[in-house]
């Protein structure tokens, strides 16, 4: 197993009654994209705050590299974060903003047009940040977060206020950040934007974590080994019952059944001469996954609103 970079063991955090944080722990590894999830208020910026060291927990560690983040001496070159995309000195151009910050950690400006570049900023380096979008503020974020050349980056909402052309190019900037070894923690609500991107997914809810696993993993458990099979004889459900399967739904043109494997229903079906024209297994999307693990999260905050 690869190490990892960043490791959260335990962390609470109460502001006033709310309790923000209650127990989150989890791990961030090299060469993969983590994709950080769980509905509003569940925790993931404060989570993020306490690994900079913007928030002190009540209890618990957050380390970077296995050390707090405020002990390093060259940050930005541990850990590159995106958090709020909106903090900019609004007259100054992209690079001066870059330069500035490349000359506070004793980069030079070798880093800052390298990561213009990166950023795919170039055509506006030279423009006051002020009048910059959201989506392309998020880019000079990205530039911003890649000027110390880290080996972890984490990203709170990176996608917010991005055209269908700046997800395309989030994904792939992500993609290739991970490739190249890098860890990369991104904060999302929603799961579409991390679809075909994140290899693995922390879910949290009410400050802690509800899942932590692989993508495919969650994706397979999700779908509940449901398979559909397109047919139209009235004993197919007996026999696929018979051969120990679940059947959760029947009707006049189809069967669907789980806890059998499509290998087995093809030949329970066959070996009873039923005829059928279609086996389709059921796929989940990372939205019905993660919407059925979060439901109860949700629901307890809606209840406490009602209240
Ligand atoms: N500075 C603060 N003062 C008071 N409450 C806070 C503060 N920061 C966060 N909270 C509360 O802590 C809880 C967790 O908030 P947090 O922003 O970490 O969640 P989140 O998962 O990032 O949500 P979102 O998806 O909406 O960004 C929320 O109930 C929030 O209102």
């Amino acid at each position: 197993m690869t190490e990892a970079t960043i490791v959260v063991d335990g962390l609470r955090k109460r502001f006033g009654s709310t309790q923000a944080l209650d127990g989150m722990s989890f791990a961030v590894r090299a060469g993969q994209i983590t994709g950080f999830i769980g509905p509003n208020g569940a925790g993931k910026s404060t989570t993020m705050r306490v690994i900079l060291g913007l928030d002190r927990p009540d209890a618990g560690t957050a380390l970077v590299g296995g050390r707090p983040y405020r002990t390093l001496r060259r940050p930005l070159c541990h850990l590159g974060s995106l958090l709020d995309a909106a903090a900019l000195q609004p007259s100054r151009t992209a690079r001066n903003h870059l330069l500035w910050i490349a000359h506070s950690q004793g980069l030079g400006a070798d880093r800052v047009d390298a990561v213009i570049e990166q950023a795919g900023l170039q055509a506006v380096a030279r423009r006051a940040a002020g009048g910059f979008s959201l989506g392309m503020r998020q880019r000079l974020g990205i530039a911003m977060a890649l000027l110390g050349d880290p080996p972890t980056l984490m990203l709170d909402e990176p996608f917010n206020g991005m055209d269908p052309e700046g997800i395309i190019w989030m994904r792939g900037f992500l993609r290739s950040s991970a490739e190249q070894g890098r860890a990369v923690l991104v904060s999302s609500h929603l799961m579409s934007e991390l679809q075909d991107c994140a290899s693995r997914v922390v879910i949290v809810g009410r400050g802690r974590v509800i899942a932590d696993m692989p993508v495919a993993d969650l994706l397979r458990s999700a779908s509940g080994g449901r398979v559909t099979v397109r047919t139209g004889a009235p004993e197919a459900a007996d026999v696929l019952r018979a051969a120990g399967g679940a059947v959760t739904a029947s009707d006049p043109g189809s069967v669907t059944v789980s806890g059998l494997e499509p290998d087995r229903v093809i030949a329970s079906l066959s070996a009873r001469a039923v005829p059928f024209s279609e086996v389709a297994v059921h796929r989940a999307s990372l939205e019905e996954a993660y919407l059925e693990l979060t439901r109860d999260a949700v629901e307890y905050r809606a209840s406490e609103a009602a209240r």
